[in-house]
């Protein structure tokens, strides 16, 4: 459903994205890792055509076989429209107005529906976040809400842009459990491959604005060839060393 055809971004005459090329199909959860300044965001904001001033980009993508590049999202025809969850999702909701009007304008839906959407994403009491205000939320609450949305909006894709990394762990694992049940595709950023592959069932990884390596999940985190795939399995491993003495007992 997604196509990226040898995706340039440049920075006046600084290559930052140089010929990335993947493709993520229609309900296929896809992970972007890489170091910071590795040119992850600078991707997604181009397959949402929102990149920042004074940047351009070249090359092809696609969504749903309508070519988007360099159109932003909310001038694209409605099936190439991705839905956003970042890192801080305070500016992507309506300050002004409630979240159970936010989320139930997409699709016309009852109070009930809207509840409904909010227990999916793992609200346990929705009554007492319909009326609230996004700013009188959380930011882990504003994330779920945000992806709630792209539920509501049935968006073919989520591109989700380190939306766990400012999180404490029980937060980040709210989160994910929220990200779990979007049917979508998904394009879903980090550097942290631990969480990556509890989410994606395939991971890309790029370092200096080229794809280093991408395959399935299983295969990359048990056999990573590039040497930074290797390092950030390390670091994944480092941090939770039971997990990794586990793996190694069973080899
Ligand atoms: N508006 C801009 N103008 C010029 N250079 C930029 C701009 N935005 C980003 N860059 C540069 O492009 C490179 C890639 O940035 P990008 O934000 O895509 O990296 P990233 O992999 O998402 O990093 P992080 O994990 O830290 O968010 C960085 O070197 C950054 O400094």
């Amino acid at each position: 459903m997604l196509v990226v055809d040898q995706l340039c971004v440049d920075a006046g005459r600084t290559r930052i994205v140089d010929e990335v090329s993947f493709e993520i199909a229609a309900g296929q959860r896809v992970g972007l890792l890489g170091a910071s300044g590795s040119g992850k965001s600078l991707t997604a904001s181009a397959i949402i055509g929102h990149l920042p001033p004074g940047i351009t980009s070249t090359g092809g993508i696609t969504i749903n076989g309508h070519d988007v590049a360099g159109i932003a999202t909310p001038r694209r025809h409605r099936a190439a429209r991705p839905a956003m969850v970042f890192q801080d999702s305070a500016t992507a909701l309506n300050p002004m107005v409630t979240v159970g009007a936010q989320l139930s304008a997409p699709a016309r839906s009852s109070k009930s529906d809207v509840a409904d959407l909010l227990e999916q994403v793992g609200f346990r009491e929705p009554g007492c976040i319909l009326g609230s205000h996004p700013l009188e939320l959380s930011g882990g609450q504003r994330q779920r809400v945000c992806i709630a949305l792209a539920i509501a909006c049935r968006s073919p894709l989520l591109v989700a842009d380190e939306p766990t990394t400012a999180l404490d762990v029980v937060t980040q694992a709210r989160v994910l459990d929220a990200l779990k049940a979007v049917d979508g595709a998904m394009l879903f950023i980090t550097h942290d491959v631990a969480v990556a592959s509890q989410l994606c069932d395939r991971l890309i990884v790029m370092e200096r604005g080229r794809i280093v390596e991408q395959g399935v999940t299983a295969d990359i985190v048990e056999r990573p060839t590039a040497e930074l795939t290797k390092a950030l399995v390390a670091r994944a491993h480092a941090a939770d060393p039971l997990r990794a003495l586990s793996e190694s007992l069973s080899r």
